[in-house]
């Protein structure tokens, strides 16, 4: 049996996908999440990870630092896991080109939106707003550029007259937390790999609006 990926996670906040990928771990032996960071202290994610005995960490951006001095931080945080990949969950900064740089191919992210659909922040309102039937959630892998990975997987949810942006977000992530661990498994397992900024799953190319089963 191969050696198992070594999984680090970085959060902002509540951590409920970090919970899901945590319990899908416990099914998929060939993932271990060996260590969580976070750049905010209260992050209720590191209450989860506690719980699960996974090592955390806490990088908080100082005042006044440059977005780079704070990758940079960042950057040894992670290094200290040697991690395989590299898994943003609700991870609120953008990450400079050098940090992602360090890790393209291996660093993925949880976006609540069909992407390229509202990119950045607040998509569950811009989604209403808009007067969008439906919505939902994309996995992706991360580039510079923002929201502009390569797509992996996306899970689509219906729209209703009346959803406000809490509604609607609840709605999302019971998909995300389909979605995201399977990615995990996929990436762990060997089957999902970024080759010249495309995804591919088992050797077949992924494509623009995620996996989608023949
Ligand atoms: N270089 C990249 N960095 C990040 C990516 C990416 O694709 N490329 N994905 C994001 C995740 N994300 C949406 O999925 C996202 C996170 C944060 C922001 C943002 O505007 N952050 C602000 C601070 C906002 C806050 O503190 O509430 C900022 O960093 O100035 C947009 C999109 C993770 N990083
Ligand atoms: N642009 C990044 C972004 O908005 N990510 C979103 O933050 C939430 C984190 O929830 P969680 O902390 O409960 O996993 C998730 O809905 C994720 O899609």
């Amino acid at each position: 049996m191969s050696s198992s990926c070594r999984v680090v996670v970085l959060i902002s906040g509540n951590g409920s996908n970090l919970q899901a990928i945590i319990d899908g771990c416990d099914d998929n032996l060939n993932a271990d999440i060996v260590g969580v960071i976070s750049n905010k202290p209260d992050a209720y994610g590191l209450i989860r990870a506690h719980h699960s005995e996974i090592d955390t960490s806490c990088v908080i951006a100082y005042k006044n630092e440059s977005r780079s001095e704070y990758d940079s931080r960042l950057l040894a945080a992670v290094n200290k896991y040697q991690p395989d990949l590299i898994v943003l969950a609700g991870f609120m900064r953008i990450l400079t080109d050098e940090f992602v740089s360090q890790f393209l191919g291996k660093m993925i992210n949880i976006h609540p939106s069909l992407l390229p659909k509202y990119t950045g922040l607040n998509t569950h309102q811009r989604a209403i707003d808009a007067g969008d039937l439906e919505h939902g959630a994309s996995v992706h892998f991360v580039i510079p550029q923002l929201d502009a990975g390569p797509v992996i997987l996306q899970a689509k949810v219906p729209v209703y007259t009346g959803d406000d942006a809490t509604v609607l977000a609840e709605r999302v992530h019971e998909q995300e937390h389909a979605i995201y661990p399977l990615v995990v498994k996929w990436f762990s397992l060997g089957r999902l790999k970024m080759l010249e900024g495309k995804a591919y799953l088992d050797g077949q190319l992924i494509g623009p609006s995620g996996y989608a089963p023949d």
